[in-house]
């Protein structure tokens, strides 16, 4: 059994901690180990970035840039056993762990850039004998806490920014999936990073965040998982008023609408439904299709869900992985469960599949949907695609907006003033149009409402990390 670390400081530390087994979804066995550390490990983390601060943030934005490049080339030269670790502790198909690491690995490129872009201003000043400027300056220590849907993009998307800015980083991954993050972690070392720049601390959740939360040497805390820790955090933020970025839940509504062209509707919600086996925070969880075509979509629909082949992520063939755990599996069995009590039909799919230890449910496709069942009010996160027929767009943007969440959101009409008239009414981060796979580096992502506070990615991604210093000059 391979004994994975922590990285403190410039050290591989953490060989004298009790372990946390890292299991395989797909057949639970246990494929490695991390140490389970907490407060104390965090501190020592903490202390070594601070430490750093001041070194790392006095190099140029340039100088910062030749780090995150390297770091990006060694990701994708290492591209495969990336791939292999993240399918093996949390189950995603090696086709689409692949295609995370070259996703992650575009943070680095982009950020890398960006930080080369962050200008500050002089303003007209209303006194002779003034100037008025705004400086720009790191935020400082960052704290990093990332789920185990994606686990290599979700701390590329923090770390791309932060170093950038001139932050140094605490990394704490979710005990699912901390393998990959170690992976990354030896790559950070391996790109030359100095020491106490990148730290990696796994372990006690509540313990570990709960140091970076009360340590004041902590300046930023970015979270991305689910909205119930993120409101919990927003508590613990206040003490200090810590700065906070939240990438937090979704309950992603797809509006098919009848003058969609079918094959492209059918496609991208198959594409956003299925990914990850339906485990994102921008997957569509409520489809709601118009009366007019709501027969034809259902069928040529489930004729597509049952192309998917179920199976171990790592055999080339899958394009449904296990889910993450038990606790999953059973949320997804009880969502369709419910539906179908309350008079849902099951199209196709509808139950789980237990082999060798392993966490699968068949991807499925429910019609005859109604508000009141329980997978249209919560986040199913797994493969299962209800579908709800709508008769007007006034009464599909009042269920799409029926939520807390405000995410991600998708519209399938061909129709260009029709399209935007509805998109302008969605109260959401992130709109599909004729599109299911909206996610790119250079893009602004993040939710209103209770999907979170701020945005990652894009120019915007920098302002996280960035305080700005108003700074008014007597001249006289
Ligand atoms: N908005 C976005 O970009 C994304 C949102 N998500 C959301 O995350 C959820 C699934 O990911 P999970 O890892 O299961 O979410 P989670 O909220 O259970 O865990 C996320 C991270 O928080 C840590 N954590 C757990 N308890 C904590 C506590 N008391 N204090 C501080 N940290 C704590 C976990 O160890 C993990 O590292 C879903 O709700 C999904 O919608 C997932 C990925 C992206
Ligand atoms: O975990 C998620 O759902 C990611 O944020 C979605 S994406 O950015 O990888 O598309």
């Amino acid at each position: 059994m391979k004994k994975y670390l922590m990285y403190v400081d410039g050290e591989w530390a953490g060989n004298e901690l009790d372990t946390m087994d890292v299991v395989n979804p797909a057949n639970g066995e246990v494929i490695g180990t991390v140490p389970y550390g907490g407060k104390k490990e965090a501190q020592a983390a903490i202390e070594a970035a601070d430490r750093a601060f001041s070194s790392w943030s006095s190099l140029t934005a340039y100088e910062r840039a030749g780090y995150l490049k390297k770091l990006q080339e060694l990701m994708l030269e290492n591209e495969e056993e990336l791939a292999e670790t993240m399918t093996l502790e949390m189950g995603k198909p090696m086709k689409e762990s692949r295609g995370e690491v070259r996703y992650a690995a575009s943070f680095l490129e982009w950020f890398a850039e960006e930080g080369k872009r962050v200008y500050g201003e002089t303003i007209p000043s209303h006194l002779g004998g003034k100037r008025l400027q705004v400086w720009k300056k790191p935020v400082g220590v960052v704290g990093a806490i990332t789920p185990w849907n994606f686990p290599a993009a979700m701390l590329t998307r923090k770390i791309g920014p932060a170093l950038a800015a001139g932050c140094p980083v605490i990394m704490k991954p979710s005990r699912e999936s901390p393998l990959t993050a170690v992976k990354l972690t030896e790559l950070c070392v391996e790109a030359g990073f100095p020491k106490g720049v990148v730290n990696l601390v796994t372990g006690s959740s509540s313990q570990i965040a709960g140091e970076l939360m009360q340590n004041e040497k902590v300046r930023k805390i970015t979270f991305t998982g689910s909205t119930e820790i993120g409101k919990q955090l927003i508590r613990q933020s206040a003490d200090q008023v810590k700065k906070l970025s939240l990438e937090l839940g979704g309950h992603a509504p797809m509006l098919v609408m009848d003058d969609a062209d079918l094959d492209k509707a059918v496609k991208g919600v198959v594409a956003s439904k299925f990914r990850n086996a339906g485990q994102t925070c921008i997957c569509g969880n409520r489809i709601f299709v118009q009366s007019g075509i709501y027969d034809e979509f259902v069928q040529k629909f489930s004729e597509e869900v049952q192309k998917l082949k179920v199976g171990d992520g790592l055999d080339e063939e899958t394009d449904i992985g296990p889910l993450i755990n038990k606790d999953g599996l059973e949320k997804v069995a009880r969502h369709v469960e419910d539906a179908a009590r309350k008079g849902a039909k099951v199209v196709t799919g509808g139950k789980p599949i237990t082999v060798k230890n392993g966490m699968y449910y068949t991807p499925t496709v429910m019609s005859e949907v109604s508000e009141d069942m329980i997978l249209m009010k919560e986040e199913t996160f797994g493969p299962v695609a209800p579908i709800m027929k709508v008769e007007t767009d006034e009464e599909a943007v009042r269920l799409a907006n029926q939520t807390p969440y405000g995410l991600a959101a998708y519209v399938f009409s061909e129709n260009v003033a029709r399209g935007m008239k509805i998109i302008e009414q969605l109260d959401y981060g992130i709109v599909g149009w004729n599109d299911g796979a909206p996610s790119a580096a250079q893009v602004p992502f993040g939710g209103m409402k209770e999907s979170g506070i701020g945005r990652e990615g894009g120019h915007e991604g920098m302002d996280a990390f960035i305080e700005s210093q108003y700074v008014s000059i007597g001249i006289d």
